[in-house]
């Protein structure tokens, strides 16, 4: 399939949407599961592909692991294989070999890895050589670039043998998935500290409890149907998401009260929560230091209705599965909007253009999931093209079968695409 025409619902919004699960939850869930010899038993595990490699790559005994594009699967494995002595190489797609890694690698090897890089200093593909720890348990990390480093040094911490202390440096970025390690690897009976003013996070040496542990629905996955429902032209629209719950571990539930903004409103009861109309407002200012993966799914949202977003705090965008801004300011165009730098690498604004947009517009997805579904929703309003549609099994594979609930799906193939042009 290369390409899926979105065509706008016929009749009212109604859908109960069953979601996929966290594939942040799963993978750290399968990290500690290892770490206790696979005695948890983990429910509801995500089918997500970068889940799914996880999986793979634990059980398997090959020395190359090809994490594909999955970032959390590249940087938790890395600690754990090197932490845990195992001689694997370490590789992935293209793009996930131009995601930095040095600051995990230099933190690693300050515990006593010896990893050496197989082309370029600083970036995937990575030889992990054994471990030997070494006499201090202080590691010194920039929290900007990627949280993800942090949480996996987090999680392989309890197995070291003086545990871990870490000192974070400049401003922390992604900081609740941060916090969804810490309660998690609580929950497995880790004995750890934050002191978020001091920027310190302290483990013991300390084997986690194997336990059965359920994982939530992906609210990275639910930001798509709360724009669905905000760009529903009909005022009765109501979608029901399934298991989410209010106080979650995942940050992307800050999606509750972006989109209040936008004309959600959210009603949560035992099954999940179910989105209705509400008020929008005229502009919105949000910071995304939190929340990096909801930047494209509210931006696309304020396009298609006319809101003036103000963005900070996606310095971040730049370095997940593609440039995400570069690949956002040259779609948007294509539904009528910009998105303009208006305080160079740090404040951007969504704004409508005067120019019509295309109809049908044809979205690139760049080999990024969250571009794919972020567009989707646009196909409330319009009818709405979207390339390699396939990218969305990164995290949320049966994205188009929930989505043909409200819209009508269709597969393009090339000779259709080229007379839909
Ligand atoms: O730890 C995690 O599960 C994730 C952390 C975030 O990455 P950064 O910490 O690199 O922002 C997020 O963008 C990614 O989708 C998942
Ligand atoms: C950035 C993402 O994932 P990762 O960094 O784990 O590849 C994402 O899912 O949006």
């Amino acid at each position: 399939m290369n390409a899926v025409q979105l065509s706008p619902p016929t009749g009212p919004v109604r859908a109960t949407i069953p979601l996929a699960s966290s594939k942040s939850e799963s993978n750290r869930a399968l990290i500690i599961d290892a770490l206790t010899d696979f005695r948890c038993e983990l429910q509801n595990l995500s089918t997500a592909r970068d889940t799914q490699t996880m999986i793979r790559l634990l059980k398997s005994t090959d020395s190359t692991a090809d994490v594909l594009d999955a970032g959390t699967t590249m940087r938790f494995l890395t600690a754990y294989f090197a932490t845990t002595g195992q001689q694997k190489t370490m590789t992935g797609t293209p793009r996930m070999c131009e995601r930095p890694i040095g600051i995990l690698v230099d933190a690693l090897r300050t515990l006593g890895a010896d990893i050496t890089y197989l082309n370029n200093e600083g970036y995937p593909p990575l030889q992990l050589n054994g471990f030997r720890a070494a006499d201090t348990n202080r590691v010194s990390i920039r929290g900007d670039v990627s949280s993800q480093y942090i949480s996996a040094l987090l999680m392989i911490a309890p197995r070291l043998p003086q545990g871990l202390t870490l000192e974070l440096t400049g401003a922390i970025g992604s900081r609740p998935y941060i916090e969804m390690t810490l309660e998690q690897m609580r929950y497995f009976g880790a004995d750890v500290q934050a002191d978020w003013e001091a920027k310190t996070i302290t483990v013991a040496s300390k084997p986690y409890t194997p336990k059965p542990y359920a994982i939530e629905s992906d609210w990275s996955g639910a930001s798509y149907w709360y724009s669905v429902l905000a760009l529903a032209e009909d005022e009765t629209a109501e979608i029901e998401l399934l298991g989410l719950k209010a106080k979650s571990l995942q940050g992307d539930s800050a999606i509750v009260e972006i989109m209040r903004s936008l004309g959600v409103e959210s009603l949560f009861n035992e099954t999940g929560v179910r989105l209705t109309k509400g008020q929008t407002a005229t502009t919105l200012a949000w910071d995304f230091t939190d929340c990096p993966d909801l930047a494209q799914t509210v931006a696309v949202c304020a396009a298609m209705k006319g809101v003036t977003l103000t963005l900070t705090g996606v310095e971040s965008l730049k370095i997940k599965e593609t440039d995400r801004i570069a690949a956002l300011q040259a779609e948007l165009q294509k539904i009528g909007a910009e998105l303009v730098e208006t305080e160079p690498n740090h404040r951007y604004e969504v704004r409508q253009l005067s120019a019509a947009p295309q109809s049908p517009a044809t979205i690139d997805t760049y080999d990024d999931h969250r571009m794919a579904m972020a567009f989707s929703p646009v196909a409330l309003r319009q009818e709405i093209i979207i390339e390699e549609p396939g990218v969305v099994a990164k995290s949320y594979p049966s994205f188009w079968d929930d989505m043909a609930r409200v819209v009508t799906v269709s597969s393009l193939g090339q000779s259709e695409k080229q007379a839909s042009i």
